[in-house]
This record gives structure tokens, C-alpha cells and sequence, in this order.
């Protein structure tokens, strides 16, 4: 008799990416192999829904820098799923509409940082989300893993989640510090993918 196939276990990796940088690389190669994922589908936002900013004109630009920056790594694949949708990006819609295209057995594992996670109970339809996938949060430089935890059994409780806290290599690099040093004329080599570097300066981004 032959084993039961098992189903899928698929990486979601939500962000603005803008731009992305080796802090969401390395968190997603990390619970890739902790995970024992197939794949990480990085899904760069359109329309964010907590951030207030420019996101929905640098569009072409954030899937071409995530493009770019996944392309040695063949379980990575980028999708332009909420850059394409006119509305605001909620999660629970495009785990939804994903789940339509999985069988049954497949899983899906929400990556986010800590900063992320914590504000989980302001997501639309925070519950519904959490029935779809297990969230796994990873820490993040500044943040108190006591407080954190603390924060996540919260949320666990409220939501009915499945919330799995881990540890990665704390990497103090956000993209706000690349905006801002682009913008100072300081160096951002070693923060990125030196092809999302050179992108970078060949479109001008991030001068003003
Ligand atoms: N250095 C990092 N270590 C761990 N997680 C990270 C890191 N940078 C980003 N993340 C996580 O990756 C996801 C997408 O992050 P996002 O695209 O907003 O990057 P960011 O660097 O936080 O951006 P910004 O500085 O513009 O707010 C979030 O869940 C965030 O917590
Ligand atoms: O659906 C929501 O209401 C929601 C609110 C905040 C963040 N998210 C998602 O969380 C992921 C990380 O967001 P951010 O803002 O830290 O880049 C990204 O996929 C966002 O779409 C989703």
C-alpha cells in the first residue's frame, strides 16, 4: 500500500519590501528550514493597511527589487497578488482566495517579525485569518522576548490562534534605516542584495 501523500506546507511572507533586505531573507530562509516549508510565496503589499506612505506607486518598483533579490533561492517565488488589487491589502482576503487554489491537506505558515505580530488583534478579521494559517513570529532586535511572549499568549487566547514564536539571527536592518541612508548618501552595501543595491541607484529611489 502506498503512503498517504503529504500535503503542502507553504510559506506566506507579507511586506511592504521597500525596499527588502537581507532581515526578510535570512527570518524567511530561517523558518523555511526550521518549518520544513516547500516554499515562501513573498507577497510584496499594494496598498498597506497600517502603514501611511507611498506604497501604491512604488509598486513596479517592490516586485522587481523582491524579484531580483529571490532569485537565487528556488523555493522563493515572488506574487503580485495585492500589488494587482485596487483595494487596501487584508490578509485574510488573499489567505482566502489562496486557499482556494490548495487541497485540503496543504498548510500555510503567516511569517512576520515581532513588531508585526503584536498588533495582530487590529487586522481585519484577525479571527478569520487566524482559522487559515499558523502565524510564526520571529523576534526582532529591540524587542523583550519576555514581553513578547507575554504579548503572543494574549493573542493566542482572543484569536483562537495558532501563533509559534522563534528565534532567528537578530539582523538590525529595516527599511526604513535603508530609506534614510540612501537619502543621507550613506552606504546600504551588505544591508541588501547587491542587485537591489544597484537597482536602487539606477532608478534613483529613496533620493528625497
Ligand atoms: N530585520 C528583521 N528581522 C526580523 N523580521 C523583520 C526584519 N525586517 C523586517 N522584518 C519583518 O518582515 C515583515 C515585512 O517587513 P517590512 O517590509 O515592513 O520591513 P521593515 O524593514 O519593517 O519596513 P519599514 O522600516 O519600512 O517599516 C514584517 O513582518 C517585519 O516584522
Ligand atoms: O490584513 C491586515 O489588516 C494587516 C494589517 C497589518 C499588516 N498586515 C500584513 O502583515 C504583513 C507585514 O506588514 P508590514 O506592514 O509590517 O510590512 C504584510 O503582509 C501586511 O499585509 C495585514
Amino acid at each position: 500500500m502506498e503512503a498517504a501523500a503529504r500535503g503542502k506546507r507553504i510559506g506566506i511572507m507579507g511586506g511592504s519590501f521597500n525596499p527588502i533586505h537581507y532581515g526578510h531573507l535570512m527570518l524567511a530562509e530561517q523558518i523555511r528550514t526550521q518549518y520544513a516549508l516547500d516554499k515562501i510565496i513573498f507577497i510584496p503589499v499594494g496598498i498597506a493597511a497600517h502603514k501611511a506612505n507611498n506604497l501604491k506607486e512604488t509598486r513596479t518598483e517592490r516586485f522587481r527589487m523582491t524579484a531580483l533579490a529571490i532569485e537565487s533561492n528556488p523555493f522563493f517565488e515572488v506574487s503580485d497578488y495585492e500589488l494587482k488589487r485596487e483595494a487596501v491589502s487584508y490578509s485574510v482576503e488573499t489567505v482566502r482566495d489562496l486557499r482556494k487554489s490548495l487541497d485540503a491537506s496543504d498548510s500555510l505558515y503567516f511569517i512576520t517579525g515581532a513588531d508585526a505580530i503584536i498588533l495582530l488583534d487590529s487586522w481585519y478579521h484577525s479571527k478569520e485569518l487566524s482559522q487559515y494559517v499558523t502565524f510564526v513570529a520571529a523576534t526582532r532586535p529591540g524587542v523583550d522576548t519576555e514581553e513578547f511572549e507575554a504579548k503572543i499568549q494574549v493573542l493566542r487566547e482572543k484569536l483562537d490562534a495558532k501563533i509559534e514564536m522563534c528565534f532567528i539571527p537578530a539582523l538590525a536592518i529595516s527599511s526604513t534605516d535603508i530609506r534614510t541612508r540612501v537619502q543621507e548618501g550613506k552606504s546600504i552595501k551588505y544591508l541588501l542584495p547587491e542587485s537591489v543595491e544597484a537597482y536602487i541607484y539606477e532608478k534613483g529611489l529613496y533620493r528625497v
